[in-house]
C-alpha cells in the first residue's frame, strides 16, 4: 500500500464491512428489480418503448455497480479482511465487468446495440414457397422437426439464416468492439476472458478440451449410424464424400440436438418413447405441463413455484403483440417473484425444456434467501444442469408410465435401446455444439476471428467438430452464428456444454441416494426425499462456495468426470460399434460448401488470372 495516508484511513473492520455489504445489497436488489422488470416487459411485448426504458434501467444498474464497487475499493481494503466469505462478497462486488466501462455514451450504445439485435432476431419472420409466413415458434420448429422433404427443409433452413443472420453482422462486429472495450476498461484482456473467469479454475480451457476428446469415440459412432440411416431415406447424392452430414436434415435448425428425428433413427419397431402424439391425445395444455414439472420437484421435497409465478409467467405464445419467444427463466432479485417466458408447444421436448427452465426456477427459490451478489449457481453449468437432471428421470419409460403417457415400460435389450438412442440424440448430439459455440466467440473476443471471416471460422468449427456441412454454399455476406439465440442474446454457451457432463455426474450421485439400484439409464428419483434433500444443499449455496466444493458436497469429487455420462450410455456405445462395424466412422476436416469463398476475393483473384492470361497471350 504506497500511499500511507490512503491505507490509513482504508478499514479492515469485519462489522464495518459487514455493514457495508448490507447496503450494498439493499441498493443492488433495487436496481436489479427495476431492470430485469424493464426487460420482462421489453421481452413479452417488443416496441421501442419497452427497449428505450430497458436500456435506460440498464444503464442505471451498471451506473450503481460503479458506484458501489468505487465505494468498497476506496472505503476498505477488503483483501485484508480476516472473513473469508466478507472477501468473497467484495472480490464479487468490485469485479463489474462491462459496467466499469469508462465512455458512458459507449455504454448506453452497447445496450442499444444488444437490444437492436435481439428485437431483429426476435421478430424474424420467413415466408416459404408453400404460401405460408412462419415465425421460429412455433412454424419453423415444427417444421424441420416433422418435415422430411429434403427441398423444404432447405429453403427453411436458408431463409432464417437470411432473415436474422444477414442482418445482424453489421450490428454484432460494432457489438464485439464495444464489449471488449467494457470489459478491458474491467481489467480483463477480452469478453472471453471475462467469461472463463467465473468457472474460478487456471486450467479451464484444458481440461473442457481433455473432457470433449474424452467423449469424441460416442458422438462418432452416433454420427457414424445416423448420417448412414439419413443417406437411407434421402439418397447418396445429397450426402458429400468428405463423410458429413447436410446440416439441415438433423431435425433442429441449428443441428444442436436431433431428438426430432428419432421416428427415422429408431432401431426396434417397439412403442415409442417420443410421448409427443400421446400428450397431444390427452389433450396436455402448457399449464399442465408446467404442473407436472412442479410436482416432480414437490415430490423431492424441494419447493413448489409460487402463485406469483402462475400469475404472471407467459407460458404461451401471445396473438397480439411480438415477444421473444426462446424459452428464459426469471429471478427478480426480490425473493418473491420469479417467473417463466415460454412460448409452449405441446411436444415431449417443450416437456423438456419446461423441466429445464423450472430447474432455473428452483435453483432461484433455494437460494433467494442469499445476500444478491451470490444468487448464482456454483458455476454457471451448475444452474444449466439442475432441471435436465430432472428430466433423465422424467424421461424413462418406467416414470413416463407412471404418469399415463406410455402404456407398457417392459425391460428388454430392444426397448433399452430405443431409450438410449433417444437420449443420446439430445445429450451426445449435443456435445460437439455445446463445445464450439464459445471456441467461435472467444476466437471472435481475442480478435484471432476478424468480421471478414466470422463464416468461415463458424463452419471451420462445426464441420470439424460436429461433421455437418452447409447443404449450399455459404459466403462472408451470411452471418450463421446470428441464427442462434445467444450470438445476439449474448448468453455465455459453454455453460451447456458443462451442464451436459455434471447432469450425468449428478444424476448418478442422486440415483444412489435415492437407492435406485438398476443400471443408470432406468434411474428415476420421483418422490425420494433424500436425493431432493442433497440436491437442495447444494442449490442452497447459489456461489457463496467455489464450484469444486459444491460438486464434492454432492457426488464427493472436485472434479467434472465424464465417466458417469459413459456409463449411461455403455449399452449404447456397444450397440452402435456393431450397427457400424462396416461403416466408415468420422469425416474429413474440411468439408464441402465449409470454405466460405469470400465472393469479393475470389472475384478479384479469377480477374487477375484472366488478365495475367491474356497479357501473355497478347505478348
Ligand atoms: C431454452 C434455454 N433458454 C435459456 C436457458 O434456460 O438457459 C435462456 C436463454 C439464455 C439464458 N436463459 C435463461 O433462462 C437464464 N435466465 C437462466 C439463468 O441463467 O438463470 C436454452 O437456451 N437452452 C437450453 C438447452 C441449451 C440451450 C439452447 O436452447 O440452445
Ligand atoms: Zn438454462
Amino acid at each position: 500500500c504506497s500511499n500511507i495516508s490512503l491505507c490509513w484511513t482504508k478499514s479492515t473492520d469485519i462489522s464495518r464491512a459487514k455493514k457495508f455489504l448490507r447496503e450494498y445489497d439493499q441498493q443492488i436488489s433495487s436496481v436489479y428489480t427495476a431492470f430485469v422488470t424493464a426487460a420482462w416487459n421489453f421481452n413479452t411485448n417488443i416496441t421501442e418503448h419497452n427497449r428505450r426504458i430497458m436500456v435506460n434501467r440498464e444503464l442505471a444498474s451498471s451506473m450503481k455497480e460503479k458506484e458501489l464497487a468505487h465505494r468498497a475499493n476506496a472505503e476498505f481494503d477488503w483483501q485484508r479482511v480476516r472473513d473469508n466469505d466478507v472477501v468473497r462478497q467484495f472480490k464479487f462486488l468490485t469485479d463489474i465487468g462491462t459496467a466499469a466501462m469508462k465512455n458512458e455514451t459507449k455504454l448506453k450504445r452497447l445496450s442499444d446495440v444488444k437490444s437492436e439485435m435481439s428485437s431483429i432476431y426476435s421478430s424474424a419472420k420467413v415466408c416459404l414457397s408453400d404460401n405460408q409466413c412462419y415465425s421460429l415458434e412455433p412454424g419453423l420448429t415444427r417444421l424441420l422437426s416433422k418435415s422430411r422433404d429434403y427441398e423444404m427443409l432447405l429453403e427453411a433452413w436458408v431463409k432464417w439464416r437470411d432473415a436474422t443472420g444477414r442482418h445482424l453482422k453489421p450490428l454484432y462486429s460494432e457489438f464485439v468492439e464495444l464489449i471488449n472495450e467494457g470489459f478491458r476498461d474491467g481489467g480483463y484482456n477480452d469478453a472471453g476472458d471475462a467469461w472463463r473467469s467465473t468457472y474460478e479454475s487456471e486450467t479451464f480451457e484444458e481440461d473442457l478440451e481433455r473432457l470433449f476428446t474424452q467423449l469424441k469415440p460416442l458422438y462418432y459412432q452416433l454420427h457414424a449410424y445416423v448420417r448412414r440411416k439419413l443417406i437411407n431415406i434421402y439418397g447418396e447424392k445429397y450426402f458429400p464424400s468428405s463423410g458429413h452430414i447436410p446440416a439441415h436434415l438433423l431435425g433442429n435448425m441449428w443441428s444442436q440436438t436431433w431428438n426430432r428425428i428419432f421416428d427415422i433413427l429408431k432401431p426396434y419397431d417397439i412403442e415409442s418413447v417420443d410421448v409427443t402424439a400421446t400428450m397431444k391425445q390427452q389433450k396436455y395444455t402448457p399449464l399442465k405441463m408446467f404442473k407436472v414439472s412442479d410436482e416432480f420437484f414437490e415430490s423431492l421435497g424441494l419447493e413448489k413455484v409460487p402463485q406469483s409465478f402462475w400469475d404472471h409467467s407467459m407460458i404461451e405464445k401471445p396473438k397480439d403483440r411480438e415477444v421473444v419467444c426462446h424459452a428464459s427463466a426469471w429471478n427478480f432479485y426480490n425473493n418473491k417473484d420469479f417467473r417463466i417466458k415460454q412460448c409452449t408447444d405441446t411436444t415431449m421436448q417443450d416437456l423438456v425444456t419446461i423441466h429445464h427452465e423450472m430447474g432455473h426456477i428452483q435453483y432461484y427459490l433455494q437460494y433467494r434467501n442469499l445476500p444478491t451478489i451470490y444468487q448464482n449457481g456454483a458455476n454457471p453449468g451448475f444452474h444449466e444442469a439442475v432441471g435436465d437432471v430432472l428430466a433423465l428421470s422424467v424421461s424413462t419409460p418406467k416414470h413416463l408410465k407412471k404418469i399415463k403417457l406410455l402404456k407398457t415400460a417392459e425391460r428388454s435389450k430392444e426397448a433399452d435401446i430405443n431409450f438410449l438412442l433417444s437420449q443420446s440424440l439430445s445429450s451426445v448430439a449435443f456435445l460437439p455444439f455445446g463445445y464450439l459455440m464459445d471456441q467461435w466467440r472467444w476466437s471472435v473476443f481475442s480478435g484471432e476471428t476478424t468480421p471478414d471471416n466470422y463464416n468461415k471460422k463458424w463452419w471451420d468449427l462445426r464441420c470439424k467438430y460436429q461433421g455437418i456441412s452447409p447443404p449450399v454454399k455459404r459466403t462472408e455476406e451470411d452471418f450463421d452464428p446470428g441464427a442462434k439465440y445467444h450470438i445476439p442474446a449474448n448468453t455465455p454457451y459453454i455453460r451447456y456444454f458443462v451442464s451436459h457432463i455434471l447432469m450425468f455426474q449428478f444424476h448418478k450421485a442422486l440415483c444412489k441416494e435415492a437407492n435406485e439400484t438398476g443400471p443408470l439409464h432406468t434411474c428415476d428419483i420421483y418422490q425420494s426425499k433424500r436425493a431432493g434433500k442433497l440436491l437442495g444443499d447444494v442449490l442452497k449455496l447459489g456461489s457463496s462456495k467455489p464450484w469444486k466444493n459444491a460438486l464434492e458436497l454432492i457426488v464427493g469429487s472436485r472434479e467434472i468426470d465424464a465417466k458417469p455420462l459413459m456409463e449411461y450410455f455403455k449399452p449404447l456405445i456397444d450397440w452402435l460399434k456393431e450397427q457400424n462395424s462396416n461403416e466408415t466412422i468420422g469425416w474429413n476436416e474440411i468439408c464441402p460448401n465449409c470454405a466460405t469463398i469470400n465472393s469479393s476475393v475470389f472475384l478479384s483473384s479469377i480477374f487477375a488470372f484472366l488478365s495475367f492470361f491474356i497479357s501473355l497471350l497478347l505478348c
